[in-house]
């Protein structure tokens, strides 16, 4: 699908969509607390249709009911020995622990970018747990059979916090005891705050975290979980990024369904947007902002929330100077290299990006020219780039647009609503 975007202005209400961090989380956590969960606000985005796929093949049962997914769940307990993730990161790395914490052979397969994303971890990892973990040579497809008995271990943390979220996952669901899990080198840290959060909200165990070094379970008994839980999922700041530069660029929004105090990494928006100059107001209920003024360089370090380098990107082309975004080596194993990615695409459209080590330096606010880009099959850069071509000089044509399906599905049609000029249309060309 191609999306042509002209320059346009957005004004209106906005509401975030579900964050799919949130909701892949939440999927889990209904699983392992076992019983029914009744999630409110469910993500509708392939990556969240991904964990619920999973979820029924570990055993539980999922029903859509008016706006509502309920969940009901007996523990793991696999169908049919096979997992499919989709294209999910976060689904492969958090649902390989939890499947092995069955004792029958399960077998791990992936889509797309998904096939080249690193598994290492596992193979590292899970024998130490008295897991058999088979990959094919650090990737998909995985067969691992447990069950995975929590010991202390020592993890590395640096390229990706997603197997730690797994593992804190699994081992709270198998109630851990006097165990500590060590890791080296965390980053993208506020990701498994919100693991932490949704160990807290679903009623399993919670480690304690002591300075994202050790993950430490101690000796008491989880009481069994026995209510209906119902379970809002929150909105996404990851998506919501997108619009909040956008508005700060090229219209005036409010922007609703976001909780300021969530741990989502990508909250962390607001601080670019404010060093910029953006005109915004930030309450409890929404964040209304708007454009208007000139907007300054700014200096962001991206480590712990890499997902926000796409949206940053397209801020930095229009803000007047050079702005530094840190944490490029966060990039390399996402759903493309995103700094090359963002570096060619944006390139075409006129914008000068230089990587030096771990800085992306953005030289801004010379203009952008319309033209054709390619999302890469890149949802993240699929946005970028509309966000950018709203203040163009001319039409841009976005290849591969239907990339935004992966964790935001409705972004064109909350784009045209919102008063962009875009249109879309089913050439394939990528
Ligand atoms: O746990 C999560 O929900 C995610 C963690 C981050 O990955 P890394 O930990 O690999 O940086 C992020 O980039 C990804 O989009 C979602
Ligand atoms: C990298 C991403 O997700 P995941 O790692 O879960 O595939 C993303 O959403 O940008």
């Amino acid at each position: 699908m191609e999306a042509l975007v002209s320059p346009s202005t957005l004004t209106g209400i906005y509401r975030a969509p579900a964050s799919k961090s949130a909701m892949q989380r939440a999927c889990a956590a209904a699983l392992l607390r076992g019983g029914v969960t009744v999630l409110q606000n469910p993500g509708v985005s392939d990556d969240d249709r991904a964990a619920l796929g999973i979820i029924r093949q570990l055993g539980a049962q999922v029903t859509e009911i008016d706006g509502t997914i309920r969940i009901e769940s007996a523990g793991v307990q696999p169908v049919g020995g096979a997992l499919h993730c989709g294209e999910s990161g976060l689904s492969v790395r958090m649902f390989t622990p939890l499947a092995a914490l069955s004792a029958e052979e399960v077998t791990i397969t992936g889509a797309g970018s998904l096939v080249r994303r690193p598994l290492d971890f596992f193979d590292t990892v899970l024998p130490q747990l008295g897991v058999s973990c088979h990959s094919n040579d650090g990737l998909l497809p995985l067969k691992v059979r447990g069950p995975l008995q929590p010991r202390d271990v020592t993890v590395d943390g640096s390229l990706s916090s997603q197997f730690l979220t797994g593992l804190l996952m699994a081992y709270s669901a198998a109630a851990a005891r006097n165990v500590t899990v060590q890791v080296e080198g965390l980053n993208s840290k506020p990701y498994i705050d919100l693991t932490l959060q949704v160990l807290q909200d679903f009623g399993l165990k919670v480690p304690r975290n002591e300075q994202y070094e050790r993950f430490v379970y101690d000796d008491r008994d989880q009481p069994p979980a026995t209510n209906e839980l119902s379970y809002p999922v929150e909105g996404d700041w990851s998506g919501a990024s997108f619009l909040l530069v956008a508005a700060a660029l090229f219209g005036s929004l409010e922007i609703r369904g976001l909780d300021v105090f969530s741990p989502q990494a990508d909250k962390a928006v607001l601080q670019p947007l404010m060093q910029c100059g953006a005109i915004m107001s930030v309450r409890t209920d929404a964040i209304e902002v708007r454009s208007g003024k000139k907007l300054d360089a700014f200096h962001f370090n991206a480590t712990d929330c890499p997902d926000l380098f796409p949206p940053l990107v397209a801020l930095a082309a229009y803000c007047h100077g050079t702005s530094v975004i840190e944490g490029v080596s966060r990039l390399a194993h996402k759903e493309s290299n995103r700094a090359l990615t963002l570096q060619e695409e944006f390139g075409k459209m006129g914008l000068t990006i230089e990587l030096q080590d771990d800085l992306m330096i953005i030289r801004g606010g010379g203009g952008l020219k319309g033209a054709t880009v390619s999302s890469r099959h890149d949802h993240r850069i699929a946005m970028a780039t509309a966000v950018a071509a709203l203040g163009a000089d001319g039409p841009t044509t976005i290849t591969g647009a239907e990339a935004v399906g992966k964790s935001y599905p409705d972004f064109w049609r909350h784009l045209q609503q919102l008063g962009a000029t875009l249109s879309l249309t089913d050439n394939p060309r990528a």
